[in-house]
Parts: C-alpha cells; sequence; structure tokens
C-alpha cells in the first residue's frame, strides 16, 4: 500500500509533499514547487507530473512501489503457509523446556541467534518463537533458505539489485535483508551459504547496513538475525568451507536442539497432535492410537526427527479406517528403515550402522549425492561407489526426500 498525500492548509503554502509508506515507516518529502490552489491539486497532479523536475522524483515513487508489492508478494505467500502458533509447540521434555527456556531469555533482546540441530528438530519453529516473542513481532519475520537459491542469486536474494546492474536484472529489487528492516531475518541452512556471500554478510552484519548490487551507496538496516544449520559448523571451520569470523559473529547465543530418539517421552504429545491435526484436515475419524502402536514409534529411532514423525502420522491417517490406529495401519518395517522392537538395548549390525550413516550424509547435504555438496565429498567415496553401497544397502530416494528436498 502507498499513500500519497499533498498537503493543502497544514503545510507552508506553495510547497508540494510527498507523503510515502516505505517499510512501514512513513517518510516526508518535498516534492516542488506549485503555484496553482490546494484544491486543485487533485485533478492537477497529473499535469504537473509533465515537470521533468518532479519527473526524476516519480522515479522515487516508482521504486517505492516496487519495494511495496514485493513486500505484498512475501506476505502473500507467506499467509499461504499453514504454519504452527508459537504457543502451540508441542512437548515439555526436560530437554525441549531447556530450549523454551532459551527462547525465552533471548527474544527480548537483539542478539543474533544460531540454531543447531538435526534435519526436521523445529528449528524454524523455534526461530518464529523467537520472532513472535519479541518487541519485533508486530512485523512480518523474514526467512531465507541459503540452501534453495542458486550461488549467483544469492547476493541479489539478500541485497537487492538495482535495475540493468547485471545480465537478466530487468526490474529493481528489494533484498530480505531491506525486507526485514526493524524486524527478524531468519537464515535458514546458513552452513550452505557460500565462501564470497559469507564475506559480504559479515560485513552487513559488522556495519549494520548493506548495498545493493549496481547500488550507489549504503543502506543502513536494523535487522535481528536468527540463523539455523543441521551442519557441525566447528567441522566446517575446520574443513575450510565457513569462515571462523562469521561463525562468532553468528554464535553469539546458540540454542541447540535436541533430536527426536533424546526426547521420546513427547513421542505420545506429538502423535496425538499430528493425529488430529490430520485427521480434521482429511475429515476422518480417528480418535487416538493403540497401545503397542505407539510403543513401535516411541522405539524406533527418528532419523527424520518429528518431520519425518509427521510425515508417517499424516500417511497413517490416510491409511487407517478404523477409529484408532493400530500396529497394522503403520507403515511395514522395511518402510521404517530403522525398526526395531526395542531400540535402545538392540545390537546393531555394521550394515545397519553404514546404512544410518550413509542417510544422515545424504541428508545433511539436502539429498544430492555427486558434486561439489554432495553426501559422496563428505564420505570420501567417489560418487559412482556411494550409488552401489546404497543399492547393497537398499537404500532408495523416498528414504531421504520427504522433507521435500531435491536430489541431484
Ligand atoms: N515441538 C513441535 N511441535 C509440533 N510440531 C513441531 C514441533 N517441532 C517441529 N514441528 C514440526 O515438524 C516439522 C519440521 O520442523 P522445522 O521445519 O521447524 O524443522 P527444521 O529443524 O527447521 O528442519 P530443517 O533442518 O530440515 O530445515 C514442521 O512441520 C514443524 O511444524
Amino acid at each position: 500500500m502507498m499513500l500519497i498525500r499533498v498537503c493543502n492548509g497544514k503545510e507552508p503554502k506553495g510547497v508540494l509533499y510527498l507523503y510515502a509508506l516505505k517499510a512501514g515507516v512513513f517518510t516526508k518529502r518535498r516534492f516542488g514547487f506549485f503555484t496553482g490552489i490546494a484544491d486543485q491539486l487533485g485533478t492537477g497532479v497529473s499535469n504537473i507530473l509533465a515537470n521533468e523536475k518532479i519527473e526524476l522524483q516519480l522515479e522515487e515513487i516508482r521504486q517505492y512501489k516496487t519495494q511495496l508489492e514485493q513486500e505484498n508478494r512475501y506476505l502473500k505467500e507467506e499467509r499461504k503457509k499453514d504454519r504452527l502458533p508459537a504457543d502451540k509447540a508441542i512437548g515439555r521434555s526436560a530437554a525441549i523446556r531447556n530450549v523454551y527456556e532459551l527462547v525465552e531469555k533471548v527474544a527480548a533482546s537483539d542478539a543474533t541467534v544460531l540454531i543447531l540441530g538435526e534435519t526436521g528438530t523445529g528449528k524454524e519453529l523455534i526461530a518464529h518463537q523467537i520472532h513472535d516473542s519479541s518487541p519485533r513481532r508486530d512485523k512480518l519475520m523474514i526467512k531465507v533458505n541459503c540452501a534453495a537459491i542458486p550461488a549467483n542469486l544469492l547476493e541479489s536474494e539478500l541485497f537487492g539489485h538495482e535495475k540493468g546492474s547485471f545480465t537478466g536484472a530487468l526490474d529493481k529489487r528489494i533484498g530480505k535483508f531491506e525486507l526485514a528492516d526493524n524486524s527478524t531475518l531468519f537464515l535458514d541452512e546458513i552452513g550452505e551459504l557460500p565462501p564470497e556471500m559469507q564475506a559480504k554478510l559479515l560485513r552487513a552484519l559488522q556495519e549494520k547496513e548493506i548495498e545493493r548490487i549496481g547500488g550507489k551507496g549504503l543502506i543502513k538496516v536494523n535487522v535481528r538475525i536468527v540463523a539455523a544449520t543441521n551442519k557441525n559448523l566447528e567441522e566446517e571451520i575446520v574443513a575450510g568451507r565457513f569462515r571462523s569470523d562469521l561463525y562468532y559473529r553468528l554464535c553469539v547465543f546458540p540454542i541447540t536442539l535436541p533430536p527426536l530418539r533424546e526426547r521420546r517421552e513427547d513421542i505420545p504429545a506429538l502423535v496425538s497432535f499430528f493425529i488430529e491435526k490430520y485427521a480434521v484436515g482429511s475429515g476422518r475419524k480417528i480418535t487416538g492410537i493403540a497401545p503397542k502402536a505407539l510403543q513401535k514409534l516411541k522405539a524406533y529411532s527418528w532419523p527424520g526427527n518429528i518431520r519425518e514423525l509427521e510425515h508417517l502420522i499424516e500417511r497413517t491417517v490416510l491409511l487407517t479406517s478404523t477409529s484408532i490406529i493400530t500396529e497394522v495401519s503403520l507403515p511395514s518395517k522395511n518402510k521404517m528403515l530403522f525398526s526395531r522392537p526395542d531400540a535402545e538395548t538392540q545390537v546393531r549390525s555394521l550394515a545397519d550402522v553404514e546404512r544410518e550413516h550413509i542417510l544422515k550424509m545424504i541428508r545433511l547435504s539436502n539429498g544430492r549425492i555427486s558434486g561439489a555438496a554432495g553426501a559422496a565429498v563428505k564420505l570420501q567415496l567417489p560418487s559412482t561407489t556411494l550409488i552401489s553401497k546404497m543399492q547393497k544397502l537398499g537404500i532408495r530416494k523416498e528414504h531421504f526426500i520427504d522433507s521435500g528436498k531435491e536430489t541431484g
């Protein structure tokens, strides 16, 4: 939304002022002189626009318009997402209560937070909780997934660009840093940030100002950073893939999320919550889960954590025709790859351990097998060897792509 108001009595006579809403803040600018009487300005503006001097100002109005259109588009996309309200995070185990306490302590400040934890443990949910409990909560939290955007587009995504600043830059673009002004910027999968962007991000964090690609000056921004990763950044530093100075800038207040296998006492509450969510969503009358089936879920190793549990319940709800989920309705053993009657005590075979480790590396590589960011490099294996190992161990795509991430 943009508001342009031409003032007529309250402002000094003969001066035209422009009011624009930029990133939630009203700015007032002297627009030029006029000679007509104020009442005529409503219809007279189009005549005045012919004036070359005002044309220049119009460019600025167009820029505001582009920015507001981008903000609107982002808002609409965000609203479409069915997100869990911050106060709805399920789980009261000691491990997760410790996390909630840290969230409470840090939320009110502007401190940079680094959320660590395996994939699907709820890092994004915690980022939302921090934002929603902070004084910035009235503005939308802006998210960038550093792994989902090709390296050559990431700079423009974060900092924006001016029209014509590079081939294909047909329009000016406001970056996510500017969109997050006076709000929170959630940098998901920060461990995937390419080295040249790490340097630029570090500068933006230190100076609290950014420069659009092709821009003529620096723009001050007031942004609270929350970053997340499922990578061990200290290992990444040792391997030369992550800058230590950026790490220390980000790791002002680290929060580590426990994997689901370390908070098994939360499984019953999570299962009930997801059964209700998906039963309501699909119009099924499923009221609960049989104790034996729940026991089976509690014994499983949950490499995909809460996301995997959620997807499993969603699937099971669709396949269940009774009012209670029983063992029979749960996916068969070979679908729940590591299912064992008692995961805590059973001795695992070498193949099991190898399979679990390979899957973990593939998930850490966002489903990629080959290439510089692929699992083969992490495992120090030629990708052909990894592929044949996967075939031997029965690892298939569906075992690591239920988070919706790409493979390659
Ligand atoms: N405590 C919780 N209560 C209910 N649902 C949860 C909880 N934690 C996570 N979830 C759900 O589990 C799914 C995965 O959570 P989320 O996306 O926050 O994980 P993540 O750690 O950011 O994953 P990734 O590392 O893959 O980005 C989401 O659908 C989220 O709503």
